[in-house]
C-alpha cells in the first residue's frame, strides 16, 4: 500500500491551478490539506477556508508530510523549500530559478535530513526527462543533450515566422496563455532554459555548474532581418541550450539561438513544445518531446513526482556519487552569426576566425567562429548594440571550406 500523503501546497496560479485539476480526477490517496497564496484578495475557485496566506500554517503542521512548492518568487521559494526539508518534509517544486541557484546546498539538505526534493516540472514542462537522466542514462555516456527548453521563446519564434505576429504581441500572447514568467527576460534572456540546463547537467553529467558561470543569450534582439536570413538559407531559428561533453574532463555548456536545418529534429518543435536530444554512446541519438509550458501539462509532471514520494522515491545524483571528474569548458569555440548594427561592437569582438563578413545598408552580419568565454565577457556590449546572435553549424561548411576548423555536429 502506497503511503498516504498530506499536501501543504504553495501557489495557486497556473501550475498550482493545473495540478489541483488534475488530483481531483482521481483517487491518488492523498489530501491537499491548505494553499497558500499571496494575494487574500483574489478570487478562488475552491473554499476560503482552504486557503492561507501564512507560510506557518502549512511548514509547522505535523500533519502535513509533503510541500508542493509552485510559486513565482525563486526567493521565497528557496525559504520554503529549506524550511520544509529541514523539517522532514518531503517537497516537489517547479521552481528551476531557485533549483538551479542553490542545488548544492538543496541536495545536502536531502541527504542531512533524510528528506526528497523532487522536480520534474521544473524541466520542460511535461517532458519526463530529469528522471530518464537519473534512471535510464545511469550507465550511459551522454555525448550531449540540448534541444528546446522553453515554451515561451519557442512560441514568440513560432508565432513570428509562421504566422507573421510581431514580436511584442506574440510575447503577449504567451503571457497570457500562462507560459511566460514573471518577468519574461527570464524567458526571452534565455535564464530560464539555463536554469533547466544547469539542473540537467547534474543528472546527465553529475557537473554542479552555478548558473552565472554559463552563457545565455536569448532572442530579446531577434529582428526581421535575422528571420530573413534564416529563411533565405531553409532553417529556422530556436533557442536552444546545450550541454555537450569535449572529452573525458571537459563540458561545454551554453544557452544561445541555434540556425536550424530541416534535416534536424527541432526542426519542427513550435509554439509552447519542448523537446530534449540526448546523444549517447550506445544508444545513439533520443528525442523526448512535449508541452514544455502551461497548467496541465506542468501539472502532470508535478503529480507524477507526488505519486513517486507515495513510494519513497528520492534522486540518487548517479553521476555525480560516481563520475564527478567533469568541469565546465568556457574556451571551446563555436560558429556564430552575429548580426550587428555598429563596427564598435564586431572591431571590440575577438573572433577566432572570420568565414564570411556582409556589410549592406540593411544588413551587417559576421559569420565565424568565436570563444564561449568571449561572449560571456562581451555579451552586455552585444545585448546593449541591438545585434542578434545564433550558433550556426548548419552553415559551417563556410567555416570548414577555409580549411581553419573542423567544428563536430551537435
Ligand atoms: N507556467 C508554466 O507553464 C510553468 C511554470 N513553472 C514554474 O512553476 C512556478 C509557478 O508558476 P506559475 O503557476 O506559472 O505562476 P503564477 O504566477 O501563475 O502563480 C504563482 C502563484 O504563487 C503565489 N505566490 C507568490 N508568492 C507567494 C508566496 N510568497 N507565498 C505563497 N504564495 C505565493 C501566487 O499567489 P496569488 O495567487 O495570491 O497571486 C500565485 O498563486 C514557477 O516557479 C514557474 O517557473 C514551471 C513549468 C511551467
Ligand atoms: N516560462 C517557462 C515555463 C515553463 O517552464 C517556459 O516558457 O518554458
Amino acid at each position: 500500500m502506497s503511503k498516504r500523503l498530506t499536501i501543504g501546497l504553495f501557489g495557486f496560479g497556473v501550475v498550482g491551478q493545473g495540478l489541483y485539476d488534475i488530483i481531483s480526477t482521481k483517487d491518488l490517496n492523498i489530501e491537499i490539506r491548505k494553499i497558500a497564496i499571496k494575494n487574500p484578495d483574489k478570487k478562488r475557485s475552491l473554499p476560503d477556508e482552504l486557503f492561507t496566506t501564512d507560510a506557518n500554517v502549512i511548514l509547522n503542521d505535523p500533519e502535513i508530510n509533503t510541500i508542493i512548492e509552485l510559486i513565482n518568487d525563486a526567493d521565497a521559494a528557496y525559504e520554503i523549500v529549506t524550511r520544509a526539508l529541514k523539517s522532514g518534509k518531503n517537497v516537489v517544486s517547479a521552481n528551476k530559478k531557485m533549483i538551479a541557484e542553490h542545488l548544492d546546498e538543496l541536495v545536502e539538505l536531502q541527504e542531512k535530513y533524510g528528506t526528497s526534493l523532487l522536480y520534474e516540472g521544473s524541466v520542460c514542462g511535461s517532458i519526463p526527462i530529469i528522471r530518464n537522466l537519473e534512471e535510464y542514462y545511469d550507465n550511459e555516456l551522454l555525448h550531449s543533450i540540448s534541444g528546446i527548453f522553453n515554451g515561451s521563446s519557442n512560441f514568440i519564434l513560432s508565432k513570428i515566422a509562421n504566422e507573421g505576429l510581431e514580436y511584442a504581441d506574440a510575447l503577449k500572447q504567451a503571457q497570457d496563455l500562462g507560459f511566460a514568467e514573471k518577468d519574461p527576460i527570464l524567458d526571452v534572456g534565455g535564464y530560464d532554459p539555463k536554469y533547466k540546463l544547469v539542473i540537467a547537467a547534474a543528472h546527465a553529467y553529475g557537473l554542479f555548474v552555478r548558473p552565472e558561470e554559463v552563457l545565455n543569450i536569448g532572442i530579446q534582439n531577434f529582428s526581421n532581418a535575422d528571420l530573413q536570413f534564416a529563411q533565405e538559407h531553409q532553417l529556422k531559428i530556436k533557442l536552444v541550450p546545450t550541454a555537450k561533453k569535449l572529452n573525458d574532463k571537459e563540458l561545454a555548456m551554453y544557452v544561445i539561438p541555434k540556425l536550424v536545418p530541416k534535416s534536424d529534429f527541432l526542426y519542427n518543435v513550435e509554439n509552447e513544445y519542448n523537446a530534449v536530444s540526448v546523444k549517447a554512446a550506445f544508444a545513439d541519438q533520443q528525442l523526448f518531446y512535449g508541452k514544455g509550458a502551461g497548467g496541465h501539462p506542468t501539472g502532470s509532471a508535478v503529480l507524477s513526482d507526488v505519486a513517486a514520494l507515495r513510494y519513497d522515491y528520492r534522486y540518487e545524483y548517479k553521476k555525480f556519487n560516481h563520475d564527478s571528474k567533469l568541469k565546465l569548458q568556457n574556451d571551446h569555440v563555436i560558429p556564430v552569426y552575429i548580426r550587428y548594427n555598429n563596427e564598435d561592437l564586431i572591431n571590440s569582438l575577438h573572433f577566432e576566425f572570420i568565414a564570411e563578413q556582409h556589410k549592406s545598408l540593411d544588413l551587417k552580419y559576421v559569420l565565424g567562429g568565436i570563444k564561449i568565454s568571449e561572449l560571456i565577457l562581451k555579451k552586455q556590449d552585444i545585448l546593449d548594440d541591438g545585434a542578434f546572435l545564433a550558433q550556426a553549424s548548419a552553415l559551417t561548411e563556410k567555416f570548414e571550406e577555409l580549411k581553419r576548423v573542423k567544428f563536430e555536429k551537435i
